[in-house]
């Protein structure tokens, strides 16, 4: 009796496990229907489009700030670290965008290759960080508009609704909440994203830049990269002076805020459907435009740190503040009006994806279905887009700048991560033996084989269930070790840099293994690639670096910022399992299959997803 109540219980819990492991593998099938949508981007709208949205607050911004407040001179240096870590996941992204080119990013990368909960984390992320990314460049523009206006509206909203509070901003940014709202309508109506007008603006920004970069480079003093050390009243301490005034530290902590500045290229990956050639275009338009983006960012930290002393210049409006102080009144003019052009590109390029990825979703039943909606009469789904608003607006009212920022960061670095995953799955996985049951007898997977497996020893050259398991392994233990190692060196912190021995053996004992790892699955066979016209190169030490790299900046945002981020998740897990699990396309196809094919008594038709990825087209139509 008690033996039959365990074994029942058992298998309870084996048919639940089966649930969730079908639910969190449930992957996007790709159907053969053409797009919609017209294409018409070429290499070059594309690469403006990405240098457009992405060039932004960290040229007017940040490079300021950071190298005032975080990194001193050495910010330069932070920049290339961000450049470094976006643009490893820059060709992750590539790689996708050759092998899926779907509309939807990352969203669409994970249903792809991962599953529904992947996809559903992404997504659900993805929309936290489009809306503090509206929010934040938002932020950038009032304040130079105020700048422009003589301060009139910061000081009137300072002096009449001072919020008085440690983790909001210093007073509600009414001004933004309205920007937001006038952009919301316009999009809402259709105003479509014009690659012509986006040219115009992206041609003005670079142009801006240029500017800036020129008259800086006439009255720069390369004196100001060896100062001696000084009291900063920002930061009210004395600091060290030279180009390295805070230490490595001080460079990696500004690497954080620096990458901020390198998010918003993989907006090209969002107009798949809308470009020619997708899979030769959109990898290469993801690694011209970051190139160009890397170039500005690193001309304008070394001008602007040589034309002031870090310590004066300005923490919103660097240019702007360091060009009147020299007298040079037009170029403060042109700046300060470029730069409302450029963070306005900037922030189009961040509102016109986020109603798509809801439309995407809510299209695969992983959100509400009210977001999926078409207006008849505006031809947008309308919907998703005054959410979308609503929540940007809400945001950019009750947070600074910085809390903005820290929150965006976490979001696209979560997403940099599964996009790297999944490149690494993809390319040792035989996408094919998923599910399928091991017929031959040469594919009877014992344990020997299995361990054996994992450093390849029967030197299969092709991935096979086999070797999928083990690759599947490996990247798991590759993942927990580099995250353990990321969380050690944030703990170890300034230690690490003053006395270092203490950490050495601890951060060996991750790092070698770590090591081992990498290697071995360096050792697995890898599907072939060569029908695709980008793939990542230096596989897998390149996505190791990257995952690295991310998760690494990750760690080392704030405490609140975490907090706030897994508030969010968890809203995300409550709609997860009381809507989207119920409601999920692909979960009703399924079940619509298993019913025809039991009634036909005959098996169900072979799945689209064993399709080689390079024969499959998504359904949605965004
Ligand atoms: N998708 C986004 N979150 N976009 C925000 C873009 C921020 C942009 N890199 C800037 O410096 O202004």
């Amino acid at each position: 009796m008690v033996h039959n109540a365990v074994a029942a219980k058992l298998e309870g819990w084996q048919m639940a496990g089966k649930g969730l492991w079908g639910m969190a593998s449930r992957r996007k099938r790709m159907s053969e229907e053409a797009s919609q949508l017209a294409r018409v981007l070429n290499l070059v709208d594309l690469t403006l489009l990405g240098v457009g949205s992405t060039l932004g607050l960290g040229v007017y911004v940040l490079a300021g700030q950071v190298a005032n407040e975080t990194a001193g001179p050495a910010v330069i240096v932070s920049f290339l670290l961000a450049a470094v870590s976006s643009f490893f996941a820059g060709l992750c992204y590539a790689e996708f965008a050759a092998r899926v080119p779907k509309a939807g990013s990352a969203y669409v990368y994970a249903y792809v290759a991962v599953g529904e909960v992947a996809a559903f984390i992404i997504g659900w992320t993805l929309i936290l960080e489009y809306a503090i990314g509206t929010a934040s460049v938002t932020r950038g523009v009032s304040s130079y508009v105020d700048a422009l206006a003589g301060n009139v509206i910061s000081t009137f909203f300072n002096d009449t609704m001072p919020l008085h509070t440690q983790t909001l901003a210093e007073y509600p940014d009414f001004f933004s909440f309205a920007i937001i709202a006038v952009m919301t309508c316009l999009l809402a109506f259709g105003v479509k994203e014009s690659s012509i007008v986006n040219n115009v603006m992206t041609f003005l920004n670079l142009a801006t830049a240029t500017i800036a970069v020129v008259t800086g480079a006439i009255y720069a003093d390369p004196k100001n990269w060896s100062l001696a050390p000084h009291f900063n009243p920002t930061t009210s301490k004395t600091d060290a002076g030279g180009f390295l005034p805070y230490g490595i530290k001080g460079i990696v902590e500004g690497a954080g805020t620096c990458f901020f500045g390198f998010v918003g290229f993989d907006c090209i990956a969002t107009t798949s459907e809308e470009a020619k050639n997708p899979r030769r275009n959109i990898p290469w338009a993801i690694v011209l435009s970051l190139t160009i983006i890397t170039i500005t960012y690193c001309s304008i930290a070394v001008v602007l740190t040589m034309l002031q002393p870090y310590y004066v210049l300005d923490l919103t409006k660097p240019f702007t503040v360091a060009f009147e102080g020299m007298g040079l009144y037009a170029i403060e003019w042109i700046v300060t009006v470029g730069a409302i052009f450029a963070l306005t590109t900037s922030l189009l390029g961040t509102m016109i994806p986020l109603p798509r990825i809801m439309y995407a979703m809510a299209q695969d039943g992983l959100m509400f279905a009210l977001f999926g909606r078409v207006n008849s009469f505006t031809k947008t789904p309308l919907i998703a887009t005054a959410v979308a608003g609503g929540l940007s607006g809400v945001l950019a009212l009750i947070f600074d700048l910085n809390q903005l920022i820290e929150m965006m960061s976490i979001g696209t670095l979560l997403a940099y991560t599964v996009v790297c995953m999944c490149v690494l799955i993809l390319r040792y996985t035989d996408t094919r033996s998923r599910g399928s049951p091991p017929n031959e007898k040469s594919e009877r997977i014992t344990f020997g084989r299995s361990v054996a497996a994992l450093v390849n020893w029967e030197r299969a050259d092709k991935p096979s269930k086999l070797t999928t398991g083990a690759a599947g392994v490996l990247v798991f233990a590759e993942i927990l070790l580099t995250l353990a190692l990321c969380v050690l060196l944030k703990m170890s912190g300034d230690e690490l840099y003053n006395d270092p021995m203490p950490w050495l053996g601890p951060l060996l004992a991750l790092l070698v293994p770590l090591v081992i790892v990498v290697v071995m699955l360096g050792q697995q066979p890898k599907t072939n690639v060569t029908h695709l016209s980008f793939s990542v190169p230096w596989l897998p030490y390149l996505p190791a670096i990257s995952l690295f790299l991310n998760l690494y900046l990750m760690v080392n945002l704030k405490t609140e910022t975490w907090v706030r981020f897994l508030v969010w998740m968890l809203v995300g897990t409550v709609v997860y399992f009381s809507y989207s699990l119920r409601h999920s396309t692909e979960r009703l196809l399924e079940i619509e299959e298993k019913k025809r094919a039991a009634g036909n008594g005959v098996s169900a038709p072979p799945q689209l997803d064993e399709l080689p990825m390079s024969a499959l087209e998504t359904r949605t139509h965004l």
